[in-house]
């Protein structure tokens, strides 16, 4: 569990904390679009969460729901090879209002964790649940951010944004959606199509999208691995930022290390494949301005890296 420092720092729970809002585009469009219309037909959005929350807030004293858990989870692929275990089996809580970060050695399935936990694919055995719920599909309440921004390439920005929104009444809509574009810094790029976009504001409409239906729980697999060194760094800015003000719980695989010590108010390693949590450590670090300064942030990434280095050489 986070210690008190990192609670200390942790935003509070905003307008995803609801788990029924909406659907998701990033999750439907894994799906498939005809999956998409009939998900944002049936769409239950919930108005109150056309409320984009501005302010961090500091839930340190508040005992925290189970956001996530995974009992017993593993999973194998069947290929024209035979079996692969991909992964587990692992066990793992995360609480409502965590930023988890996920690493390992390539291969180790952190995208197959992910894809599980979003509902994409079902485990070849144990449970997830998410907010209470046990995950039978993809669901709008589990937003995902994939590494390429995957934008639909005909709608505007703020189309984009509001892909998800279709089930609101269009003045609701429009106030989520101008508050999403205000809260991802987009809002003079709104009728601009992906194409225009440098690959950062990309990646932000990527994520604003996400977080538009107010997921409860919001999934990224190397959002920033496309994106050149500065870029990068000033998106990790913007997401720390952003999960302090939305507050929603993130799971974040990255193979970076630094971002994952940077980012995360926890921090899991996994073993080579199958993957297994190796390392579940609770960040000390002042969730604050500038932790890379903060001596313990070298600490926490030498002690990260060589449980990586390990389990690179030790993995099946
Ligand atoms: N659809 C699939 N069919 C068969 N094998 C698969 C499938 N998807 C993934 N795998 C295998 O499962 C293992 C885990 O893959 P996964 O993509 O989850 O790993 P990862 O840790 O995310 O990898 P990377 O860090 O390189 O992105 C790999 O050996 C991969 O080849």
């Amino acid at each position: 569990m986070p210690s008190p420092e990192a609670e200390t720092a942790r935003a509070g729970t905003g307008p995803g904390t609801s788990a029924d809002a909406g659907t998701g585009p990033e999750t439907s469009a894994d799906a498939g679009t005809e999956t998409t219309d009939a998900g944002v037909e049936a769409a239950n959005v919930r108005t109150e969460t056309t409320d984009v929350r501005t302010e961090a807030t500091d839930v340190r004293a508040a005992p925290r729901d189970t956001a996530l858990a995974l009992a017993g989870v593993s999973h194998s692929y069947q290929g024209r090879a035979g079996t692969v275990d991909a992964l587990g089996p692992i066990d793992l809580e995360i609480a409502a209002g965590e930023f988890v970060t996920v690493v390992g050695p390539s291969g180790c399935g952190k995208s197959t964790l992910l894809r599980l936990v979003a509902g994409f694919t079902a485990p070849s055995a144990g449970t997830i649940t998410a907010s209470g719920e046990p995950v039978s599909g993809p669901d709008p309440a589990r937003g995902y951010v994939f590494q390429q921004h995957r934008l639909f390439p005909w709608l505007s920005v703020e189309g984009n944004v509001g892909f998800g929104l279709r089930g609101l009444p269009r003045a609701a809509r429009r106030e989520r959606v101008a508050g999403l574009l205000e809260l991802t810094g987009l809002t003079d790029v709104a009728r601009a199509r992906p194409y225009e976009l440098s690959g950062g504001m990309q990646q932000r409409a990527a994520i604003a999208r996400a977080l538009a239906p107010g997921p409860a729980l919001l999934l990224m697999d190397e959002p920033f691995a496309a994106l050149d060194a500065f870029t990068r760094e000033r998106m990790q800015e913007e997401v720390r930022e952003l999960w302090r003000r939305a507050g929603t719980t993130v799971v974040f695989i990255t193979h970076s290390v630094d971002e994952a010590v940077y980012l995360g108010t926890r921090v899991l390693a996994l073993s080579g494949r199958p993957g297994r949590v190796v390392l579940d450590r609770a960040s000390d670090l002042p969730y604050g301005d500038h932790p890379r300064t903060d001596p313990r942030f070298a600490g926490l990434r030498e002690e990260l890296t060589e449980v990586v280095r390990e389990a690179a050489s030790s993995g099946g």
